[in-house]
């Protein structure tokens, strides 16, 4: 059985009055796509801010490998090993896929940000953005404009930043929402490659897309965890099929 690379125990998130994440224990294992599903509202996304650190837990625990990092601010999440891909956000728009990738893979360096100079000769960052873009498909487009690359290649070039930073975990939040359908297969192929070296965690509305590539699946609802297995167990589950899948779970 792959290792626990992050393990969350118990994890409340509360705004106000409502309890959008309440009690909620998840483990994503190195080597595994682990895929969080639910309806809208469910607390999804409210779980990977946990889980990267923009939202601090009101209560409960997160621990990637030994070390305990329910309370470290984002940064330090990221260099103890959790990449987040943020939708567009993170791409400097003007800079090259190349600066792009590199500022990333420097970012999670010790040596100081500097934009020229150091990083050049520094070994490790070149070889951390060049393999970064050849894992994201974008070899061949190191010198492109970020803003003139397709949606699909910058979601791709999005993916290559988090690479670049040498992740344990990637976390994934809809990484095919406004994408056409061919668009999504790349983007799908990319993901189900990642397990290789991650743990993934993937939460995202697109049911085929899912059930392709999660070896893991955990459904949410009303922001606690209503069923998580395998998928083939899970698709079956009376409270999923009841809660969310509808007849989708007639196909398994
Ligand atoms: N910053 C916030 N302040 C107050 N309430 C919030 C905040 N963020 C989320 N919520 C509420 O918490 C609940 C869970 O929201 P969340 O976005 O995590 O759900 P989700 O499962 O990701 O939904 P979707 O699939 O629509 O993206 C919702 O009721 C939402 O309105």
């Amino acid at each position: 059985m792959p290792e626990t690379t992050l393990r969350a125990e118990r994890l409340g998130k509360r705004f106000g009055g409502l309890r959008a994440v309440a009690e909620v224990s998840i483990e994503i294992r190195r080597g595994e796509i682990h895929a969080v599903i639910g309806p809208n509202g469910a607390g999804k996304s409210t779980l990977i801010n946990l889980l990267s650190g923009e939202l601090i837990a009101s209560s409960g625990e997160i621990k990637l490998g030994e070390t305990d990092i329910t309370s470290l601010a984002p940064d330090k999440r990221a260099r103890a090993g959790i990449g987040r891909a943020f939708q567009k956000t993170t791409i400097f728009p003007r800079f090259t896929v190349h600066e792009n990738v590199r500022l990333a893979a420097q970012a999670r360096s010790r040596a100081p940000l500097r934009m020229f100079g150091g990083a050049f000769a520094d070994p490790d960052v070149q070889r951390r953005t060049a393999d970064a873009i050849s894992r994201a498909g974008l070899a061949g487009r190191e010198s492109i404009i970020a803003n003139v690359l397709s949606h699909g290649e910058q979601r791709q070039l999005e993916i290559a930043m988090v690479l670049a930073t040498d992740p344990a975990i990637v976390l994934l939040d809809e990484p095919l929402a406004g994408m056409g359908q061919l668009e999504a297969r790349g983007i799908i192929a990319l993901i189900a490659s990642l397990r290789e070296r991650h743990a993934v965690l993937i939460v995202e509305h697109d049911m085929d897309a899912v059930f392709e590539l999660a070896d893991r699946l955990t459904v949410m609802q009303d922001g606690q965890v209503i069923a998580s297995g395998l998928p083939q167990d899970v698709r079956v589950h009376p409270a999923v099929r009841a809660a969310y899948l509808g007849t989708h779970g007639d196909a398994a």
